[in-house]
């Protein structure tokens, strides 16, 4: 579904991302560990391909995307939902509006149809009844999921989550990772998650990589990222005190 083969990345002649080599298979929930600054966003923003290469292949569904032109990568991307680090919502626009967004913008779906799906995906996140809502009288959280719902509404085949939990406190982040599974579940959506939340990486991921200065220093599943050897890694989740035996995972 998503492959990338030796990926490099440079910004102004900076390396950030190299020799990135990576499978997502579909309906897979892969999540992306890192410290600041390690390149985790510039990963997220070359599969959705707002940025280009410096060199390396990078497929979505079959097609290679780095020589695509901009026409060429909007018809990829009506495939594709991404909920950005800030939320991103349009704030002249009601709740309803931004859902809407990419409906009127690439489809040709009739209006009632679109206000179908707008409450469908609003119930989903349980924010039903809450369309003339402006962005700007909600809570960090509700922003979130006006943003996850917003993503979902193009029915896509691919999401991508950028720290989903950045600055939410910890009910609210268990609110975002339950959605974040209820829809792969749901929509069988291939996931991609951004998170510095050990607890939500444990609870969602079907396998795990972390990037440290632009590598993959580490990838597997759960277990495997639990005893790596790596120090890094190591020291990256040792904030987090697994307990294996009553820890409930977020599965269907
Ligand atoms: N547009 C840009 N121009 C120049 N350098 C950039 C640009 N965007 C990111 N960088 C640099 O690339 C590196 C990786 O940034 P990126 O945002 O991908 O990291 P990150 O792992 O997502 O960080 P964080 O966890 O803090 O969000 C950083 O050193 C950053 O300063």
């Amino acid at each position: 579904m998503i492959k990338l083969v030796n990926v490099n990345m440079s910004y102004r002649g900076k390396r950030v991302l190299e020799d990135i080599n990576l499978e997502v298979a579909k309906g897979e929930i892969l999540v992306v560990i890192g410290p600041s600054g390690s390149g985790k966003s510039t990963l997220l923003r070359l599969i959705i391909g707002l940025l280009k290469p410096t060199s390396g292949e990078i497929w979505v569904n079959g097609q290679e995307i780095s020589p695509m032109n901009e026409n060429e990568l909007n018809q990829m991307r009506r495939h594709m939902g991404m909920v950005f680090q800030y939320s991103a919502l349009f704030d002249s626009m009601s709740v309803g509006e931004n859902v809407a967004f990419g409906l009127r913008q690439h489809t040709d779906m009739p209006e009632e149809d679109i206000q179908k799906v707008v409450r469908s995906r609003l119930r989903m996140v349980g924010l039903s009844g809450h369309e003339t809502d402006m962005p700007n009288e909600l809570s960090g959280g509700m922003k979130k999921r006006v943003s996850l719902a917003r993503a979902i509404a193009i029915n896509p085949e691919i999401v991508l989550y950028d720290e989903p939990t950045a600055g939410l406190d910890p009910i609210i982040s268990t609110t975002i990772d339950r959605l974040i599974a209820s829809t792969r579940r749901r929509l069988g959506v291939t996931s991609i998650v951004v998170t510095h939340h050990m607890s939500s990486a444990f609870n969602l991921a079907d396998r795990m990589i972390m990037i440290n200065d632009g590598r993959i220093i580490e990838q597997g599943g759960i277990d495997d990222i639990r005893r790596s050897e790596n120090r890094l890694v190591q020291k990256f989740i040792q904030g987090w005190t697994p307990d294996y035996k009553t820890e409930r995972r977020f599965r269907p």
